[in-house]
């Protein structure tokens, strides 16, 4: 068996990296454009084409896995900021607020398919117009959803969690393992 992260994030790799397994990374070619409210449906149905879009070019006998992460507030879903503009409307909006990190994740192996996630929610403190700016001139803001980084300069903006810290960063590790079990996949033997 081969493990296949379907994914081209930076952080996913090193997240994956935690369960010490051999794996290989191919991202997906799927276009994020469908439009649905629900912020579950919405990320378990990401996930889960990118999953599809990778199995259709790996091996048989692969187990691929595949993430997407979103920030949402109000019934509002925040992908990654379109500009500078945009990142300042992020982030305005989840100033001294509580709000949602909702990743869906999808795993294949041998046909057989498990769509799940996970949700965290995280609180942020005040922000000033000056912190802001600041903050979107650090560049960061652009390829995290909600157009900030938890694990980044954007940890001095958060006031606590409740939930998985990994999740906000882009891969629920523990609840991926669990669905590694789910499958039938002993990752402790190596199998
Ligand atoms: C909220 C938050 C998001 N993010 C990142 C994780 C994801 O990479 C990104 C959300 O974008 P996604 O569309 O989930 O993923 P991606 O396009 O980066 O990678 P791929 O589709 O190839 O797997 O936001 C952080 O790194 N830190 C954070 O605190």
């Amino acid at each position: 068996m081969k493990i296949v992260l379907a994914s081209s994030s930076p952080r996913r790799i090193e997240l994956l990296r935690n369960l010490n397994l051999e794996f290989d990374v191919v991202p997906s070619n799927f276009e994020e454009n469908i439009n649905l409210s629900n912020p579950v449906e919405l990320v378990k149905n990401f996930a889960y084409n990118k999953a599809l879009d990778v199995e259709s070019r790996v091996q048989k006998d692969s187990l691929i896995i595949a993430a997407d992460t979103i920030v949402y507030k109000d019934g509002e879903v925040l992908g990654k900021p379109k500009n500078e503009i945009d990142a300042y409307r992020m982030l305005k909006l989840l100033s001294g607020q509580k709000h949602e990190v909702y990743t869906g994740l999808s795993l294949i192996y041998n046909g057989k398919v498990i769509n799940d996630y996970e949700c965290t929610y995280v609180y942020f403190k005040n922000l000033s117009d000056e912190e802001i700016k600041y903050y979107i001139n650090t560049k960061e803001p652009f390829d995290k959803a909600g157009a900030y980084a938890i694990q980044g300069y954007g940890s001095i903006f958060v006031e606590k969690i409740e939930g998985c810290y990994f999740n906000v960063v882009g891969l629920p590790i523990s609840k991926l393992y669990d669905n590694i079990k789910r499958m039938g996949i002993n990752i402790l033997k190596g199998e």
